[in-house]
C-alpha cells in the first residue's frame, strides 16, 4: 500500500569514517534497508549521495510540501525578524519526518506554520506549502496536532477523558463498546493502563505527572489515527523507556496505516533516533539539513565534524549547531565558533547533492495534484457532540470547585447577610427604601458574582481552542453543551440561596411571587454567564476578561435605574442606549414589579396620606415602566441569554473566517524584512535549477 518509495541511484564507494548503520531507522527497516546498505558502503564524498527520490503514487496518503517558507516577526518600528529563513522540504505518508535544532531554532514555528496555526497578527509568512499538491486550510480537522501545553479536562480520569473525546471523535456508525474497547487500548498503547482512574489534575489537585499529561494528550489525537498529525515535543517529560514506546507507537501507526506524521523533538536518546525516516535540522530558523536521517551524518563527516564513535549522532548535531552558549560567561568572550560553523554546514548542505534531491522531490509531489483532504473530524453528529459536550461539562461543573461549588457557599453565606440585615423588613413607609436595597443588591452583586466562574470557564476555552482546531466538534455543539449543563447549576443556586433571602427578608408571601423571584434571578445570572463567554470569546486572557467583564457590568449597574432613576439619566448615552441594554433595568423592574405589586404601605411618619400603593411606588418612587407586565421583563432577559451565546458563536466563527483572510493582505514580502537570508533561493529558481 505504501507507495512512496526509495530508489537508490548511488554509486558506492569508498565509506566515511563513522557508518549510520547503527542509527539506522528500526521503523524504516523495509524501505530504508537499501539505502542503508548502500550507506554503509559509500562513498567520502557529501556531494555524491546516494538519491532518494521518492515516487508517488495515487492513493489516501497526505504529502506535504513547503517551498521557500519565510516567517517574520514585526518589531514594530525596528523592522522585523525572520524566524524562518527560506525553509524548503516535504513529509510523506507512512514515515516519521523529525524536525530537531536548539531551543528557540524555530521548530514550533515551523510546525505552526505547515498545520495553518500561525494566528499571531505580528506574525507574516510567505512561500508555499502544498497539501498533495494543492493549496489547502488545514486547520479545523483536516489534520491532528499535539501542542506542547498540555490543554485538558483536569477532572476527568484518564479513561473518562480518552473516552469523552473518543465518543466526540469517531463516528456515530461505531458501537459505544467499541469507542470505549478503541479509547481503552490507545490508553493502554500509551503505557497508561495503571493510570487510567487517575484523574488528570489541575491547580486544586494533584494528578498525572506532566509526561503522563502529555501521553493523554497524545492519545487523544491517535484515536481517529489522522491522515496527518503534528506533534510538537511529544516526549517531553518522558523518561527514555516511554520516550521509545510513544515513538515507537506512532511510527507503527504511520506506516500501518500510511499516515504522515511530522514531530519537533529537542533531545532523542538513539534508540528514538532510529526510528525517525527523515530529518529537518534548523538552526536559527536555517536549514542545517533536511533528508533521510541515514545521510545526515555525510553531512557532518564530510565538513570535518564526523559523529564520534559510540556517540548518539542527534547529540553530536544538536551539540555542533548550538551557538547559545559560545561565549564564556567568566572571561566575557567567545569560546567557539559555532556560527561559523553553522554558515558552513548550511553552504555545504545547499550545495549537495541532496539538496538537489529534496527540490526535485518537492517538484515532483507539488506536481502530482491529489484530491482535496477530507476533514478528519467532525464524524460523530452534532447531536452525538452535543450530549457527550453537555454530559463532559457537567461533570467537569460539578467536580471543579471553582466554577459552582464556591459560589454556592458565598451565596448562601451572602444572603444570610442580607436576610439578617433587612429581616422581617415590614410595611411601613421606610420598607419602601428598604425593600428596593434589598432586591437591587440582589440584581447586582448576587449577578454580579457569576463572574466567578470565569476563571474556570476561560480553561474550558483553552480545551475548546485545542479540540476545535483539531476538528473534534463544531461552536454550536460547545455553546449547546456549557449553556445545557450550567441549567442544574445556576438553578440550585439561584433556588436556596433565593429563598434564604425571600423568607427571612419577608418578601410577599405568595409562592407564585418567589418563583418569579428565583427563576428572575436565575435568568439574570445566566445573562451574566453568557455575556462573560462573549468577553472571553474576544479577551483570551483570564486576567484582562474579568476586568473587561466587571468594566461592562459596572457601567450596566449604574445605569440600570437604581444608582440613579431612569428620569434622571441623561438623554444622550446613558439613558438612550445604556439603560435599555443593561440587563439591570429588567432585572430591578422584574424583581419591584413582582414585590410592589398588590402591596399597600402604612405611613408611620407626620404629613401624607395614610397608605400608600405599590403600584404607586412602582409609578412614582421607581419610576418603572408600568406599560409591560413583568413577565416581559423576564423574556427580554431569557432573549439576552440567546442573544449573547449567538454573539459568541458569531464571534468565533467570524474570527476564524477573518483572520485568514486579514493575515493575507498584512503578509509582506519577507525580502522587506530588515533581516534577509545570505543568497536566498526563490522556488521558482529552484524549480529551474531541479
Ligand atoms: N509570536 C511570536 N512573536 C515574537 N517572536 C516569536 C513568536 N513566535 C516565535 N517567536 C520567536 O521565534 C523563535 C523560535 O521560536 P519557536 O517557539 O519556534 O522555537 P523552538 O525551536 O520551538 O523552541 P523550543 O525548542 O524552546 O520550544 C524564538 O526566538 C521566539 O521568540
Amino acid at each position: 500500500m505504501d507507495s512512496s518509495v526509495i530508489v537508490p541511484t548511488w554509486t558506492p564507494g569508498s565509506s566515511p569514517e563513522h557508518s549510520s548503520q547503527n542509527h539506522q531507522p528500526e521503523a524504516a527497516e523495509n524501505d530504508n534497508l537499501e539505502i542503508e546498505s548502500m550507506v554503509s558502503g559509500r562513498v567520502g564524498s557529501y556531494n555524491e549521495a546516494p538519491s532518494f527520490r521518492i515516487e508517488t503514487e495515487p492513493g489516501d496518503g497526505v504529502f506535504l510540501t513547503w517551498a521557500d517558507l519565510w516567517v517574520t516577526v514585526s518589531k514594530g518600528r525596528k523592522g522585523s525578524r525572520a524566524i524562518l529563513q527560506g525553509l524548503t522540504g516535504y513529509a510523506e505518508p507512512g514515515k516519521m519526518l523529525a524536525i530537531m535544532g536548539p531551543s528557540g531554532c524555530g521548530k514550533s514555528t515551523l510546525l505552526d506554520t505547515l498545520a495553518g496555526r500561525l494566528l499571531s497578527s505580528r506574525i507574516h509568512q510567505t512561500g508555499e506549502i502544498l497539501v498533495n499538491g494543492r493549496k489547502e486550510t488545514l486547520a479545523f480537522g483536516t489534520s491532528a496536532y499535539v501542542t506542547q501545553d498540555d490543554a485538558l479536562v483536569t477532572t476527568l480520569t484518564v479513561r473518562e477523558a480518552v473516552f469523552y473525546s473518543a465518543q466526540l471523535q469517531l463516528p456515530d456508525s461505531m458501537s459505544i463498546s467499541e469507542k470505549k474497547e478503541r479509547a481503552e487500548m490507545t490508553i493502554r498503547e500509551m503505557g497508561l493502563q495503571d493510570s487510567m482512574d487517575t484523574r488528570i489534575g489541575g491547580w486544586s489537585s494533584k494528578g498525572l505527572s506532566g509526561g503522563q499529561k502529555r501521553r493523554v494528550s497524545i492519545c487523544i489525537e491517535l484515536l481517529t489515527w489522522p491522515k496527518l498529525l503534528f506533534l510538537d515535543e511529544p516526549t517531553s517529560g518522558l523518561d527514555s523507556a516511554a520516550s521509545y514506546h510513544v515513538m515507537n507507537r506512532i511510527v507503527k501507526l504511520a506506516r500501518q496505516h500510511r499516515r504522515t506524521v511530522i514531530a519537533s523533538i529537542h533531545q532523542p536518546s538513539s534508540e528514538v533516533f532510529e526510528l525517525f525516516h527523515n530529518l529537518y535540522l534548523l538552526s536559527s530558523g536555517k536549514t542545517v539539513y533536511f533528508g533521510p536521517v541515514s545521510m545526515a551524518e555525510m553531512l557532518f563527516a564530510t565538513n570535518g565534524l564526523p559523529c564520534p564513535p559510540l556517540k548518539n549522532p542527534s547529540d553530536h548535531y544538536l551539540k555542533t549547531i548550538n551557538k547559545d552558549f559560545d561565549e564564556d560567561i567568566e572571561q566575557g568572550i567567545g569560546t567557539n565558533n559555532t556560527e561559523e560553523i553553522i554558515n558552513t554546514l548550511v553552504k555545504s548542505y545547499k550545495s549537495s547533492e541532496i539538496w538537489k534531491e529534496v527540490q526535485h522531490n518537492v517538484l515532483k509531489i507539488s506536481q502530482q495534484k491529489g484530491g482535496p483532504l477530507e476533514r478528519k473530524g467532525s464524524q460523530a453528529s452534532f447531536i452525538t457532540q452535543s450530549i457527550v459536550l453537555t454530559k463532559r461539562s457537567f461533570i467537569n461543573m460539578h467536580r471543579d470547585l471553582g466554577y459552582y461549588v464556591l459560589r454556592f457557599v458565598m451565596y448562601c453565606a451572602l444572603c444570610l447577610c442580607i436576610g439578617t440585615i433587612f429581616h422581617d423588613v415590614g410595611f411601613s413607609y421606610d420598607s419602601i427604601q428598604a425593600r428596593g436595597s434589598m432586591l437591587s443588591f440582589v440584581s447586582s452583586f448576587l449577578t454580579f458574582m457569576a463572574i466567578g466562574g470565569f476563571p474556570s470557564f476561560v480553561e474550558d476555552m483553552k480545551i475548546f481552542g485545542r479540540e476545535r482546531l483539531n476538528g473534534h466538534y463544531g461552536v454550536g455543539a460547545f455553546v449547546i453543551g456549557n449553556t445545557i449543563s450550567s441549567i442544574p447549576y445556576l438553578f440550585l443556586i439561584s433556588l436556596i440561596p433565593g429563598a434564604l433571602a425571600y423568607y427571612l427578608v419577608g418578601l410577599q408571601k405568595n409562592f407564585g411571587r418567589f418563583v418569579y423571584f428565583v427563576l428572575l434571578l436565575f435568568s439574570s445570572m445566566t445573562v451574566v454567564e453568557s455575556i462573560m463567554m462573549t468577553v472571553a470569546s474576544i479577551v483570551p486572557n483570564y486576567l484582562m476578561g474579568i476586568i473587561t467583564g466587571a468594566g461592562i457590568q459596572g457601567i450596566m449597574l449604574l445605569n440600570g435605574g437604581f444608582f440613579r432613576l431612569p428620569n434622571d439619566l441623561p438623554d444622550p448615552v446613558w439613558r438612550y442606549p445604556v439603560y435599555y441594554i443593561a440587563f439591570h433595568t429588567y432585572t430591578n423592574q422584574g424583581f419591584y414589579k413582582n414585590e410592589y405589586e398588590g402591596l399597600s404601605f402604612t405611613n408611620d411618619r407626620a404629613g401624607g396620606p395614610p397608605t400608600i400603593s405599590g403600584n404607586e411606588v412602582l409609578r412614582s418612587f421607581w419610576q418603572v415602566d408600568m406599560g409591560y407586565s413583568k413577565w416581559v421583563d423576564l423574556a427580554i432577559l431569557v432573549s439576552m441569554v440567546v442573544i449573547y451565546r449567538l454573539m459568541f458563536w458569531g464571534i468565533i466563527i467570524s474570527v476564524e473566517k477573518v483572520k485568514p483572510i486579514l493575515k493575507y493582505y498584512m503578509a509582506v514580502s519577507p525580502k522587506q524584512s530588515s533581516m534577509i537570508l545570505e543568497n536566498p533561493t526563490p522556488i521558482s529558481s529552484q524549480q529551474q535549477m531541479v
